[in-house]
């Protein structure tokens, strides 16, 4: 299923998921239950009470009013106390399930498979995980605690009206599911009408962090005007859906209204004449009106907070879109961190074996990149995929961290396979991206991330290899630096290096590179390609190589075009061959040293 497309879930089902949030805390909810009968003490006593002060008002016995005066003080100040308490823990439990609910959708996000998430805008899951969640978890304890207590509330009057008049009682409690039914018209449209507007909102969270996250480029391409137009065309489509949603919920609340009243006003009038003819005392009339209104409430109110209910569940199908959806890969067993299998000759670095891969998940749109890709490599190999833009370097890398998921054929590093045995291929694996990412958080948890049981010595040997230590040490608070958003503190040649440090302390035998083409100074250029050249060594590397000097090494290069293998071979081989390779090579290189610009080995850049 495609996450983006949530499946309407039953009610049943999305209330039974739900209340399971509430098992960890079910002792503090039975609690908040038992504090809640203190409302329905007061909301029942207080017809009660009023029948029985005018009932002595009309009787003038002055002691029995003064003893009932001090028994309500009593009675209220231990009512408004249980109420405190119940406020209190209903708070706590549900900000700790929606805590939970959040805890579970952020694991989720990044166990699903890496092409889906690719497919949804980061606006979409943070408000999955923020709002969604919220609003569900908000659901189930307005449904346990408010619905459920005001049905008590509707059986206890229901029994009180029913000593004074048993057919009036029962001909309010029959305007309930009238009033209730009334409302089901709306059901539908509502629940549709919120899953698009939480889309929609989803949306426009996205076009803002887009926004604030490439800010740079709204200024210096003056994008200011253009961006707000799009905001306001899509602000403008979410504002006309809320307000349809808000004229639904203003019919569902006054027809329900209407049906209450008319029933209301026909019930009061017959006790009236009951009272006339000598049925009841004053305060008895008082007592059932106030009661009738508190059988008729609980379907009132349930009709008009379903409205609500349809809203939120809205949220929850989209909550357990991402909950239903399936992990990345076969391999459900969790990770066993530091379980390397034994390196031998025998066994290939990396096999990748008759792979086909398309983008699109239907298959007959779009041509597939990928039709039987074979590649193999020997421990210790350095092979360099070099090819065209668009040829498949930067997919075929992916597909051997498992990011993607081959619609036929088998990946496996060192014997394990990527989708059976995920968790222990990615081991042997280090992955060091063309644009390094950095987390928010210090430079020393940023090496850190790579290996959760490195010490400080070990950080720092990483950042000393990878030739960061210098840079790091003349920093304010050196590895204890905090960096700003994606380390935009740091200069391109920095953080690169603090990625290439990450590397080190993974210490993986496998080591997947996509180059950098990004402009560095010539100065940053050179450190860092000779770092990368010492994490290299030793290492088996698959390589998205753009350097001169990257290729010119490797004990082999592969040419990618289009998805398919043209050429493979080494440098030499391949110049002689006079295929794709030399006319790559050719462009970049025989061009500018006839110009007379002589190439220098170290920084030059391949052509993709
Ligand atoms: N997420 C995606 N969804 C759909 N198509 C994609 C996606 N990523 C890449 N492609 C397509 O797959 C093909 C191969 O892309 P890939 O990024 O692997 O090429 P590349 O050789 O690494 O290119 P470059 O050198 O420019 O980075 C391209 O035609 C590209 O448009």
């Amino acid at each position: 299923m495609n996450i983006t497309e949530s499946k309407e879930l039953k009610l049943g089902n999305v209330l039974r998921r739900l209340m399971s949030y509430a098992r960890p805390y079910r002792i503090g909810f039975i609690v908040a239950l038992l504090l809640l009968s203190a409302r329905l003490v007061m909301d029942v006593g207080i017809a009660a009470v009023q029948q029985v002060f005018i009932d002595t008002i009309n009787s003038s016995n002055m002691d029995a009013l003064t003893r009932i005066t001090v028994i309500c003080a009593i009675v209220c100040v231990i009512i408004i106390f249980c109420l405190m308490l119940q406020h209190y823990f209903r708070f706590v439990i549900q900000s700790r399930m929606a805590w939970d609910i959040r805890g579970k959708l952020f694991g989720k996000s990044n166990r699903l498979p890496f092409q889906q998430v690719q497919s949804m805008h980061s606006g979409d899951l943070t408000s999955r995980n923020n709002q969604d969640a919220g609003i569900a978890i908000g659901m189930i304890n307005s449904i346990v605690y408010d619905l459920g207590y005001n049905l008590l509330l509707c059986f206890i009057s229901f029994l009180y009206l029913a000593k004074t008049d048993v057919w009036l009682a029962l001909l309010a409690l029959g305007s309930g599911p009238l009033v209730f039914l009334s409302g089901r018209f709306f059901d539908r449209r509502l629940r549709k009408l919120s899953t698009e507007i939480y889309a929609k909102e989803a949306e426009l969270r996205g076009i803002l962090q887009e926004t604030l996250q490439g800010m740079a480029v709204v200024r210096a391409f003056s994008l200011e005007e253009i961006l707000l137009d799009k905001y306001a065309l899509e602000r403008e489509k979410l504002r006309r859906m809320q307000l349809r949603r808000s004229l639904l919920n203003g019919l569902l609340w006054q027809s329900s209204a209407f049906i209450n009243n008319i029933i209301m006003i026909t019930c009061a009038a017959l006790i009236a004449l009951s009272a006339l003819k000598g049925g009841t005392t004053a305060g008895g009339v008082l007592a059932f009106i106030i009661l009738m209104g508190r059988v008729q409430w609980p379907f009132v109110h349930m009709s008009q907070t379903w409205g609500s209910v349809q809203e939120a569940l809205g949220a929850s199908d989209r909550v357990f879109a991402i909950l239903d959806s399936p992990d990345e890969g076969n391999d459900h067993a969790s990770p066993k961190p530091g379980v390397l299998p034994v390196i031998s000759d025998e066994v290939a670095a990396l096999q990748i074996q008759n792979v086909h891969y398309s983008y699109s998940s239907n298959k007959s749109n779009e041509s597939p990149l990928f039709t039987g890709i074979n590649v193999h490599i020997q421990h210790g190999e350095t092979i360099a995929v070099v090819g065209p833009s668009g040829s498949g370097k930067t997919t075929l890398i992916r597909l051997c961290c498992g990011l993607y998921e081959p619609s036929a054929g088998s990946i496996s590093v060192y014997g394990k396979s990527i989708f059976d045995q995920l968790e222990e291929a990615r081991a042997m694996i280090t992955y060091v991206p063309q644009s390094p990412y950095l987390f928010s958080g210090t430079i020393r948890d940023n090496i850190a991330y790579s290996s959760s049981t490195a010490t400080d010595e070990e950080i720092e040997q990483a950042a000393r290899l990878a030739g960061a230590e210098e840079f790091i040490s003349k920093l304010p608070n050196g590895y204890d630096t905090l960096l700003g958003e994606h380390g935009s503190t740091l200069s391109g040649g920095q953080r690169q290096r603090i990625a290439i440090a990450r590397a080190f302390l993974r210490n993986a035998p496998l080591l997947l590179l996509d180059e950098a083409t990004s402009a560095l100074d010539n100065e940053s250029e050179r450190m860092v390609q000779e770092s990368l050249d010492l994490l290299m060594k030793d290492r088996t590397t698959l390589v998205i190589a753009h350097r001169l000097s990257t290729v010119r090494e490797a004990s082999r290069i592969i040419v990618l075009d289009q998805g398919a293998i043209v050429e493979e071979g080494t440098h030499d081989s391949l110049l002689e061959r006079n295929g794709l390779y030399a006319q790559l090579y050719n462009i970049q290189f025989n061009a500018s040293e006839q110009e007379g610009n002589p190439v220098d080995e170290l920084t030059a850049t391949f052509p993709a």
